[in-house]
C-alpha cells in the first residue's frame, strides 16, 4: 500500500523503496527514507531525538516541524498569545486525501483549520494544507496559506528540517556575502545588528543560530559521506540552528549529545511578515534531494 494511514500518521511508500512518515500532531514529518546506493537498505535522512514525544503532549524535537504564524518569539501584536515557532507544530491536522500515487512519486495533503484552542489565541480565519510528495530521491513539502478572513494576514513561516548528519563535519553552502542575524549574540541591539556572512562554507562545529535574510532559496548541506541539497520557492529566508552542548544540553527533549547528530537548514519567510490579502493563497515550496539522486553534485 503506497499510502498507509494509522490512527497518528500517515506512511507514504514509493514501489524505488524510500517512505516517508507524517504524524498528524504538528503535520511533522518524523521520517524519510531514502535509498542511496543501488539496491541498498533505505537510510534515515532526518534526525529525531530519542527523548522527543511523538504522542501530541507537545512538538516533536527533530523531523520537519511547520512553524506558523510566528518564528521564534511572538513579535508581531498580534500573535502575542501564541507560544514560540506558533500554533501549526502543535495542532492535529486533518488528513485530506491522496493527491498523487504512481511511478514518479506519492503525494498527499493534509490541513488545519482554527480549532477552538488556536480561535481562543489568533483571531484569524484561514486555512493551512501542507503537500507532502515522496518521489525516489526527493522530498517535497509545500505549505499553503490561504487568509479567510476578510483583513489582510500577516504571517512568519518556515520549515525547521533537522538534517541528520555528523554535526562536527558538515558544510553548508551558498550563504557567502549573504545579511545575517545572529542569535547566539547576547544583546539584543548585536541580536538585531546585521552581518555579512563571510564564508564560503558555512560549519556549525559551534553553538550556531544564524538567520539569513533574502537567500538565494537553493542550498547544498555536504559532509564526507554524504550530503543534501534543499531548494525552495518563496521561502526567502534561510536559518541555520545547532545548540551545540552549550543550549542543547538546556533542551528538555534533546537526547544528550543529539546535536552532534543533525544541523537545522530551514527555510523560511522569517524576517518580516508577509501580508496576505483576502481571498488569497501563499505557497511556500521545499525540495529536499538526497544524496541517492544522480542529478546533484555537492
Ligand atoms: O526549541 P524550539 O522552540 O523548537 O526552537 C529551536 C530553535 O529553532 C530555531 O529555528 C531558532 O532559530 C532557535 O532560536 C531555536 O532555539
Amino acid at each position: 500500500m503506497p499510502v498507509e494511514q494509522k490512527k497518528d500518521r500517515v506512511i507514504l511508500k514509493h514501489p524505488k523503496g524510500s517512505s516517508v512518515e507524517i504524524l498528524y500532531y504538528g503535520a511533522t514529518v518524523i521520517s524519510w527514507l531514502s535509498v542511496i546506493g543501488q539496491g541498498s537498505q533505505p537510510v534515515e535522512c532526518l534526525f529525531v531525538s530519542s527523548k522527543a514525544a511523538l504522542d501530541g503532549s507537545k512538538p516533536v524535537r527533530g523531523g520537519i516541524p511547520v512553524v506558523f504564524p510566528c518564528f521564534g518569539a511572538p513579535s508581531h501584536p498580534e500573535h502575542a498569545k501564541l507560544s514560540q515557532h506558533g500554533f501549526a507544530r502543535s495542532s492535529t491536522w486533518n488528513f485530506d486525501y491522496v493527491v498523487m500515487d504512481n511511478d514518479a512519486g506519492v503525494s498527499v495533503r493534509l490541513t488545519l483549520s482554527p480549532t477552538p484552542a488556536i480561535q481562543s489565541v489568533y483571531p484569524h480565519d484561514f486555512l493551512l494544507s501542507y503537500v507532502v510528495t515522496l518521489a525516489e530521491h526527493q522530498l517535497s513539502t509545500d505549505l499553503h496559506v490561504t487568509n479567510k478572513s476578510d483583513k489582510p494576514l500577516e504571517f512568519q513561516a518556515l520549515l525547521h528540517n533537522y538534517i541528520r548528519a555528523p554535526a562536527n563535519e558538515v558544510a553548508v553552502s551558498n550563504l557567502q556575502t549573504l545579511n545575517y542575524y545572529d542569535k547566539t549574540e547576547t544583546t539584543e541591539g548585536a541580536q538585531t545588528a546585521a552581518k555579512v556572512e563571510s564564508r564560503e562554507i558555512v560549519d556549525v562545529r559551534r553553538f550556531t543560530d544564524s538567520v539569513y535574510e533574502n537567500a538565494p532559496q537553493h542550498y547544498y548541506v555536504a559532509w564526507p559521506e554524504g550530503g543534501v541539497e534543499i531548494k525552495t520557492v518563496n521561502f526567502k529566508d534561510v536559518v541555520v540552528w545547532n545548540p551545540k552542548a552549550e543550549a542543547g544540553s538546556k533542551i528538555g527533549d534533546m537526547e544528550v549529545n543529539g546535536w552532534d547528530h543533525y544541523v537545522c537548514v530551514e527555510p523560511g519567510h522569517v524576517r518580516g511578515f508577509f501580508s496576505l490579502e483576502p481571498g488569497q493563497t501563499w505557497i511556500g515550496q521545499q525540495t529536499i534531494t538526497s544524496p541517492g539522486s544522480k542529478s546533484h553534485s555537492l
